[in-house]
């Protein structure tokens, strides 16, 4: 579900110039511009030289800071908040709701049942505030269990949002979850509208969400192979929606955020409170929104100055999403000075300039695969960054690269094995379920 526009506006003057001591020991690392040309020409050889370096254990304290930071490319507008002040942070470290591997899904298929209030209440017992999971702009989520036993997120509106507007972003949740089904897509079970509530009950996912790995607010380090196959888990979620039979369906809010994991480190791609079917005729840049959706910093600048939807509006977001995955930091972070931000247009700037070592994340290891492998991401993400969607990869393209990172990756930590995570299972294909 998503939440109402917050604020709009705005646009940041500041030039963004983190502080490198902000990187722990990252200096030390930094690759020349040699290196990284040679790189593009042998990557895994010329990775395998690379420099060896630290490991830094998860203990950064989670950031929960407000903020209207619209650094990358200098995107103009926001709805709602990257920072996920408004929507994180919330029910973590409450481990029995987040429970064991056994809370997975089982038992039901996706689809749609029209539930009873009674069969609600009684899976979340009476919407139990010690079942509570979550919180979104359109509400709260409580984890229940149904009669067969599934567990399921009931997302229940709020009250104070029920009006034309949130009735629409219902509507659409409801349609297009409706119709998609994939294992990187959150499933849909079915809903409610009962008097003045109204219910949409999905999957449970157990995990949390990437970005609460991201802030270790889970304990363990989301190690670089499991960031990899989480970009790829993302990657062929988004690429069945847009190749989704006659009429693509644009998620409009790709954030670490709005991906959950599963016991495995699986990716989950959710909430389509926002997403829109492109309906019949609609050629590529033809529908003018009437009012940009999305989070601030994943934004599509050439969606917030021409108000047209296409596909690459999420290929954008999925570029800032990279970025976050190989910095393990928010988008925007209003709390911290600007010279510590680590901005996607930072990243891509160091980058450019031969210097990505420095914008990885300092708890991930220093290895010639990791080395490599974000060169490659950063690559990648350069391309979905682009500030004019004509220049940005499609999503399949996205997949089939990371494809290919992911196999020189295992080749460089000398594996055989497709999957990389020690605990995920995976395929290679992007195949509807
Ligand atoms: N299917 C699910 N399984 C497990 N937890 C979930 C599920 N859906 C949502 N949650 C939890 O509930 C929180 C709120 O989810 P929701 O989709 O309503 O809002 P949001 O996307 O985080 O916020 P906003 O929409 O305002 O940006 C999530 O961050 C997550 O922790």
């Amino acid at each position: 579900m998503k939440s109402p526009s917050k604020f709009s506006g705005g646009r940041s003057t500041a030039s963004q110039t983190p502080d490198r001591a902000s990187n722990a020991s990252s200096s030390a690392y930094s690759s020349s511009s040699s290196q990284r040309s040679n790189s593009r020409r042998n990557p895994v050889k010329v990775a395998a030289r690379s420099v060896k370096g630290v490991f830094v254990a998860c203990f950064t304290p989670p950031e929960s800071e407000n903020t209207r930071d619209f650094s990358v490319y200098d995107t103009p507008s926001v709805i709602s908040d990257a920072s996920g002040a408004g929507s994180e942070k919330k029910h973590r470290n409450s481990s029995s709701l987040y429970g064991t591997s056994n809370d997975s899904t089982r038992l039901r298929d996706p689809g749609i049942t029209k539930f009873t209030i009674a069969e609600i209440l009684k899976a979340t017992k009476n919407f139990s505030p010690n079942l509570k999971i979550g919180q979104g702009g359109f509400g709260t989520v409580y984890k229940g269990q149904l009669q067969d036993g599934t567990y399921v997120a009931v997302k229940r509106a709020k009250k104070s949002v029920y009006d034309k507007h949130s009735g629409v972003e219902f509507q659409s949740e409801i349609n297009t979850l409706t119709e998609v089904g994939h294992l990187n897509l959150v499933k849909f079970y079915g809903y409610l509208v009962h008097e003045d509530e109204k219910l949409v009950v999905v999957e449970y996912v157990p995990n949390g969400t990437l970005r609460e790995h991201l802030e270790c607010m889970h304990g363990a380090v989301l190690d670089f192979a499991a960031r990899l196959d989480v970009a790829i888990d993302v990657a062929h979620a988004v690429t069945y929606l847009h190749m989704y039979s006659d009429h693509p369906i644009i998620h409009r809010d790709i954030k670490s955020s709005n991906i959950l994991l599963t016991e495995k480190n699986r990716a989950k791609v959710a909430d389509f409170g926002f997403a829109r079917m492109v309906t019949d005729g609609e050629s590529d840049a033809t529908h003018i929104s009437t009012q940009v959706k999305g989070t601030a910093g994943y934004l599509d600048p050439e969606y917030l100055t021409t108000y047209q939807l296409t596909e690459k509006s999420d290929v954008y977001s999925f570029g800032v999403l990279l970025v976050e995955l190989v910095t393990g930091r928010r988008p925007i972070e209003a709390k911290r000075e600007l010279k510590e931000r680590i901005t996607a247009k930072w990243a891509m700037k160091k980058f450019s300039e031969g210097d990505a070592i420095i914008v990885l994340d300092p708890r991930l290891e220093r290895s010639p695969a990791n080395n490599f492998a974000l060169e490659k991401i950063l690559e990648l993400a350069l391309q979905c960054l682009a500030p004019h969607r004509r220049n940005r990869p499609r999503m399949r393209r996205c997949a089939e690269i990371l494809w290919n990172i992911r196999k020189d990756y295992t080749e460089l930590l000398g594996l055989n094995t497709p999957s990389l995570s020690s605990n995920s299972q995976r395929s290679h294909s992007i195949s509807e379920e």
